[in-house]
């Protein structure tokens, strides 16, 4: 598989009180077009920051060194479910367009939705932004969008507020907003941590299957290494800002190399008894 981006000895320090704190110690990796990569580690070992950097979002402020270089190639090659997607300008050495090249969904669904715009012009503000097609035809793909997500009665959420949606719903447009102009990366940072345990297997397997549909590239955060693994094809753990171990799902879970990934297995064995490899998990 060739890599849709590759870091390298990233470092990302940020400014607390006049100090430099450091969140991420010389990072190496790369991201593998079409695959599907979880970040693990507890809080604070880096993961949302190695997600921001991704996406060019880091905060002012933050002191960054090393480099993150994406395959101009892999990001225009053409989009199979989305023929209309505009291709992108980019270079080996430019950070790709958010929304257009890179979809992002938060924690909290509620700081990416306006609370004062019914979701469906949310949705088609998007589409029309990066598809460049009309009001009509971004109004009928969010509509579509919609139905993807499974957001019961499409026609009349279009016109809802998110304040009128549960947890799990607002999630939903919020991926469908996240996927709306096709990118080829979808980043989810910790997706689902605010979601009980039944809404959080659901996104998962909508995330699975929006994923599959449109052969996006994933990267998945979580401090769950459960969730995770039901997920990924490959795990990347982080600890102190410190990637420690980074291999295929089966690998970390059945022959985890490093103590602290051990101690992460023991400590989710010991908490729940769910079979971690759960492989299908709830309907999208
Ligand atoms: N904007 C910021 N300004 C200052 N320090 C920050 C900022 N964002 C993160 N940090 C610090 O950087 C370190 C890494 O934080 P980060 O949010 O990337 O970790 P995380 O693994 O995603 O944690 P969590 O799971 O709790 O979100 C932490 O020590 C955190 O306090």
């Amino acid at each position: 598989m060739t890599a849709l981006l590759s870091v390298r000895d990233l470092s990302v320090r940020y400014r607390r009180d006049g100090v430099e704190v450091p969140a991420l110690k010389g990072i190496s990796l790369d991201v593998k077009a079409g695959e599907r990569l979880a970040i693990i580690g507890e809080s604070g070992s880096g993961k949302s920051t190695l997600a921001l950097a991704v996406a060019g979002l880091l905060a002012r402020g933050a002191v960054i060194a090393g480099t993150i270089e994406w395959s101009a190639r892999q990001l225009q090659e053409s989009h199979s479910v989305t023929p209309e997607r505009q291709p992108s300008a980019i270079d080996g050495n430019q950070t790709p367009l958010l929304g257009r090249d890179i979809g992002f969904v938060f924690q909290d669904p509620s700081s990416s939705l306006d609370p004062v715009m019914p979701v469906g012009k949310q949705i088609a503000e998007v589409v029309r932004t990066h598809l460049k097609l009309s009001w009509r035809d971004s109004y009928t793909k969010a509509k579509t969008l919609l139905e993807r997500v499974r957001l019961p009665g499409p026609d009349s959420a279009l016109h809802t507020y998110p304040h009128q949606l549960s947890g799990g719903q607002k999630q939903r447009v919020a991926i469908a907003a996240a996927i709306a102009a096709g990118p080829k990366l979808l980043i989810a940072d910790e997706a689902t941590s605010a979601l009980d345990t039944i809404v959080q297997a659901e996104i998962v397997a909508l995330i699975r299957r929006l994923v599959a549909e449109d052969g996006m590239t994933l990267i998945f955060i979580s401090h769950d290494i459960a969730l995770a693994a039901a997920l990924a094809d490959r795990i990347a753990v982080l600890r102190h800002g410190e990637l420690i171990e980074l291999g295929e799902t089966d690998q970390i879970l059945n022959a985890p190399r490093h103590a602290y990934t051990c101690a992460l297995l023991d400590a989710h064995l010991g908490l729940d008894a769910e079979p971690l490899l759960d492989g299908q998990g709830a309907s999208a």
